[in-house]
C-alpha cells in the first residue's frame, strides 16, 4: 500500500485547509494516472479506469464505494460498460483537501 493510501483522513470541515499548489503537485507525483480538472470553479481529482466489461466496472465501483463509506468521504462515480470515471473533491470545501488524494491512492489500491 502506498504511503499516501495509509494516511488517515482528517475531518472534512468547511474551514479545513485546501491543499496548497505545492502540496497538490507533491501528492500528484504519487498519483501519476490522476489529473486535476476544474468544474464550476471547483478543483477536482479525476481518473478513468477501464475494464473488460460492465460487470467488472460495477464490481470496482462497489469496491470504491466501500472505501468511501469506511472513510466517510465520497467520490463522484460514473460507471459505464468497461469504464469507470472516479472524481474526488471535498464538497464542503468546494475544492481539494488532502483527503481527496488519500482516497485517490486507496482507489488505485482497489483497482488492481
Ligand atoms: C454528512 C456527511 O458526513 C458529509 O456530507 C460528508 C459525506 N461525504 C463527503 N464526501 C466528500 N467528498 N466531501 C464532503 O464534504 C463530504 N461530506
Amino acid at each position: 500500500m502506498s504511503e499516501l493510501a495509509r494516511e488517515k483522513c482528517q475531518a472534512c470541515r468547511r474551514d479545513a485547509p485546501h491543499v496548497t499548489a505545492e502540496e497538490r503537485d507533491a501528492y500528484l507525483a504519487e498519483l501519476p494516472q490522476w489529473q486535476i480538472v476544474e468544474r464550476d470553479g471547483i478543483m477536482q481529482l479525476e481518473r478513468v479506469f477501464t475494464f473488460r466489461n460492465f460487470q467488472q466496472a460495477l464490481a470496482f465501483t462497489n469496491r470504491v464505494g466501500e472505501i468511501a463509506e469506511a472513510a466517510g468521504h465520497h467520490p463522484a462515480l460514473l460507471t459505464e460498460w468497461g469504464k469507470v470515471t472516479v472524481t474526488w473533491w471535498s464538497h464542503e470545501l468546494k475544492g481539494l483537501h488532502k483527503n481527496d488524494f488519500i482516497l485517490a491512492a486507496r482507489t488505485d489500491e482497489v483497482a488492481a
